[in-house]
């Protein structure tokens, strides 16, 4: 499956808004589990209901499923047991009803020959969308992540966090109802970081995107989410849920306040707890 499927263009007006508890969770994992072809047993089985709009993040030890689950969602992997729906349908139904999803992987992946525009443009081109229909999409993505001075330079002439804004203007230029984000930042220094997730609250809340976002960050899963999902290992679970309940869209000045620290005080404080041998040793 392409992750990077098209669709027409964001449009607020097209339904009328629901309230969100009324709309049909975007996720729903049911009691999915995996087991690797050589044995390894990656996920436990995992229940978790994904609300449409929620900025959910995956964080725990390094093998405790992150990438697995979030691989689950994104229909790149199948589970060995229980199931996933989208919107209340399996896979293909939501296809056929014109919804999809984006995945933005740690490495930008652009194409090096191509200029920023045409990278954006390569999902549209890719659907067989005419040039006239897909340029205004394209140039709107690359303005949205703040690039649009750069759209005919290469790759090669861009900073790794313009490559990775390029990369995510290539994923929101298809419009997708679900991104899924697997480090996306992770390479980055921390300045970087915190400009990329400035933006990136700030394109969530404008949309509102369903996101799941995985990281190794206490300070970014803090930052941007409305709930994290520690996980723990062996096999992958989770461990624990914190629900971040303020205010949107988040700025420094959340950055700076004694409850940023306190969240992530207490998010180091489970991730520690995730981590001990005996905790990633439980069943
Ligand atoms: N294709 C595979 N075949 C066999 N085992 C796998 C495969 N992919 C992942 N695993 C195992 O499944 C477990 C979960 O891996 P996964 O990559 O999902 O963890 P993660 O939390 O994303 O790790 P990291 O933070 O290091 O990226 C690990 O034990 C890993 O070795």
């Amino acid at each position: 499956m392409n992750a990077l499927l098209p669709g027409e263009p964001f449009d607020e007006n097209a339904k009328p808004m629901t309230a969100a508890s009324e709309r049909p969770p975007a996720v729903e994992v049911l009691s999915a589990e995996k087991v690797f072809s050589n044995g390894t047993r990656g996920l436990a089985p995992i229940d978790l209901s994904i609300a449409d709009g929620e900025f959910l993040t995956l964080i725990g030890p390094s093998g405790c499923g992150k990438s697995t689950l979030l691989k689950l969602i994104a229909n790149l992997l199948e589970p060995s047991d229980g199931r996933l729906l989208w919107w209340r349908g399996d896979f293909a139904q939501v296809g056929q009803e014109g919804r999809h999803l984006a995945f933005v992987f740690q490495e930008p992946t652009l194409m090096p020959w191509a200029r920023v525009e045409a990278n954006v443009r390569l999902p549209l081109e890719l659907a067989d969308m005419p040039r006239a229909k897909a340029d205004p999409l394209v140039k709107d993505a690359i303005a949205r992540v703040g690039l649009s001075a750069f759209a005919r330079h290469y790759p090669r002439q861009l900073s790794g966090g313009m490559k990775m804004r390029a990369s995510i203007a290539r994923a929101l230029v298809t419009s997708p109802n679900l991104l899924l984000m697997d480090e996306p930042f992770g390479a980055l220094d921390e300045f970087t970081r915190n400009k990329l997730d400035d933006d990136l609250v700030r394109l969530w809340w404008e949309r509102k995107l369903t996101t799941i976002f995985v990281t190794h960050s206490i300070y970014e899963a803090v930052f941007l989410s409305t709930r994290i999902i520690v996980m723990a290992a062996n096999p992958g679970r989770i461990f624990r849920t914190m629900t971040i309940d303020q205010p949107q869209p988040r700025d420094q000045g959340f950055r700076d306040s004694p409850k940023f620290a306190a969240y992530c005080r207490e998010l180091s404080t489970w991730l520690a707890e995730a981590s001990l041998p005996s905790t990633g040793a439980a069943s």
